[in-house]
């Protein structure tokens, strides 16, 4: 066992484990066996306070640092977590019961991506000069302060650095909650950043369930809230965030589409589509789970899915081997059921799937939905988990109108050999993260976020960078002040 799953603290407080055994238990359940692996607790009002009086302080030193020098202990930082990628992966994968297959590749490398680039992009972050004649203006690029970043379960190491990254390379101080589900992976990384030399306090970690996570957020010395989670959470977080004026960026929920059209390379798209539903066992927020593809090669698509299907390695996380994993959670399994029930009762064509396997823990086999209609509840409502819905189409402006017709707007792919039609779909199609001919990438050079209801602001790139700090403007005069009195 790399790691011991239970760690000497619940909580990460000021540079150090800290416990409190009167905040509720929070039991954590490898999924793969349903074993409890570890007990936590979640963090009492006063653990709170420790973390926000912890992070001020780190806050207001880390502040005076050079950029550079801040960089470089995020670097650092990178450097540290890509050393023990294997072990970081194996806690993942005890956290979440997704396959050490994905979680080697796919969260602490991804996690430090985002220090090694937001590390090298800190001492770029400059204002600028405003010539205005004789005077001039120039602008500071200053933190905003501490701030709170709220994870959801399914990618737990890659959510706590893509917001502590630019949060710290920003000069910003962050308390961090992890999802309940998953508390185990954050607590690794603010070692690793103590390690790297950042100073105590400047990344905390407070385990709880939403009560902890809603005194964070409203709390008055917080100036910015970072959530990811799904859209009925990010409506009551980014309220309550309001209230305060206070900054947000909200990562949410998606049901997006992907569309494959007749002159598609079938097997980029059967890929595309087996990606972007049953990776991390359909758990991912940007998931295309609505596939609309176009008549023509709609029944070829379907078999070369299902036979593709048949390659799945369904089994222990912990074997390499191993290509589809557990649900996080027997409640996440129990959710997923109910949506393959009401696609199967509102006559969706149940093409493969549909049942638990029979086995220990929370696995759900992949599934595929075809004759999906736009009013069924598995084309409207996120699912997060195996379940693909696939629905027809004839005509380019009926897919875009479809695919449009949603409240969400995190992702959208079009799969298509004609480049000009690419790019004129992906034009018109109403979504934050869009791929062509390719599904579910995020390297951190690219903004990641939603419009409408899947979220505000972006992740990753240098257009985080305006979501992790703000601008002061300085006029400079050079001459007398004329006053009208
Ligand atoms: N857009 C993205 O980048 C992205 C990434 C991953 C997951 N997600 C979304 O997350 C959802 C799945 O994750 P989940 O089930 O953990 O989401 P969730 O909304 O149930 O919980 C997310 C986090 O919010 C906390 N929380 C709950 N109520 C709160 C409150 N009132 N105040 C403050 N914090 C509160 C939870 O404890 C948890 O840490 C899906 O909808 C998925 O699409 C989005
Ligand atoms: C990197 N992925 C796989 C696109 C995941 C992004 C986070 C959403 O769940």
């Amino acid at each position: 066992m790399p790691y011991e799953l239970q760690p000497d603290g619940s909580h990460y407080v000021n540079g150090a484990y800290v416990e409190d055994t009167a905040g509720a238990e929070i039991p954590v359940i490898f999924s793969a066996t349903g074993e409890r692996i570890a007990t936590l607790h979640a963090a009492t009002p006063a653990i709170v306070e420790q973390a926000l009086v912890a992070a001020e302080k780190a806050q207001a030193e880390w502040a005076k640092l050079s950029p550079r020098e801040r960089g470089r202990v995020l670097t650092r930082a990178a450097q540290i977590m890509r050393e023990r990628n294997h072990d970081l992966s194996v806690l993942e994968t005890y956290d979440t019961g997704k396959p050490l297959q994905e979680t080697l590749v796919a969260d602490a490398s991804s996690a430090a991506d985002a220090l090694e680039y937001f590390g090298g992009l800190a001492a770029s972050l400059t204002g600028e000069h405003i010539p205005l004649g004789e005077d001039w203006v120039y602008t500071i690029r200053e933190p905003l302060g501490v701030c709170v970043g709220i994870g959801a379960w399914n990618y737990p190491t890659q959510i706590a650095c893509w917001k502590a990254a630019p949060a710290l390379a920003c000069g910003n101080a962050m308390v961090f909650k992890p999802s309940e589900a998953t508390p185990l992976c954050a607590l690794k990384v603010a070692e690793i950043l103590t390690e790297a030399g950042a100073p105590a306090g400047l990344f905390n970690v407070v385990q709880g369930m939403g009560e902890v996570g809603s005194a964070l957020v409203t709390d008055p010395r917080v100036a910015k809230v970072s959530l990811t989670g799904s859209v009925p959470t990010g409506r009551r977080v980014y309220a309550a965030a309001a209230e305060g004026m206070k900054h947000v960026t909200m990562e949410l929920g998606g049901k997006s589409p992907m569309l494959v059209f007749d002159d598609a390379d079938i097997d980029n798209a059967v890929g595309g589509a087996i990606l972007g539903n049953f990776y991390s066992s359909g758990q991912v927020c940007s998931n295309g789970t609505r596939v609309f593809v176009q008549k023509g090669i709609k029944e070829a698509f379907l078999a070369r899915l299902t036979e593709r299907l048949k390659g799945a390695v369904i089994g222990d996380p912990l074997d390499e081997a191993t290509s589809f994993g557990p649900m996080v959670s027997e409640r996440q399994m129990t959710i997923v059921q109910g949506f393959i029930e009401k696609g199967a009762a509102e006559g969706a064509r149940l093409v493969t799937g549909g049942k638990r396997i029979d086995r220990d823990g929370w696995y759900l086999e992949p599934t595929v939905f075809a004759d999906v209609t736009d009013d069924m509840t598995i084309a409207r409502e996120e699912i997060f988990g195996p379940v693909m819905s696939v629905l027809d189409f004839d005509t380019e402006e009926e897919a875009i109108a479809r695919a449009n017709a949603t409240e969400y707007g995190l992702a959208a792919g079009v799969f298509t050999r004609d480049l000009a039609r690419g790019h004129r779909v992906i034009g018109q199609l109403r979504a934050g993260s869009c791929f062509i001919n390719s599904y579910n990438d995020a390297p951190v050079e690219a903004p990641f976020g939603g419009v409408k209801m899947s979220g505000v602001g972006r992740e990753n790139s240098k257009a985080a960078i305006e979501h992790w700090s703000q601008m002061k403007s300085v006029y400079v005069r050079m001459g007398d002040v004329e006053a009208p009195f």
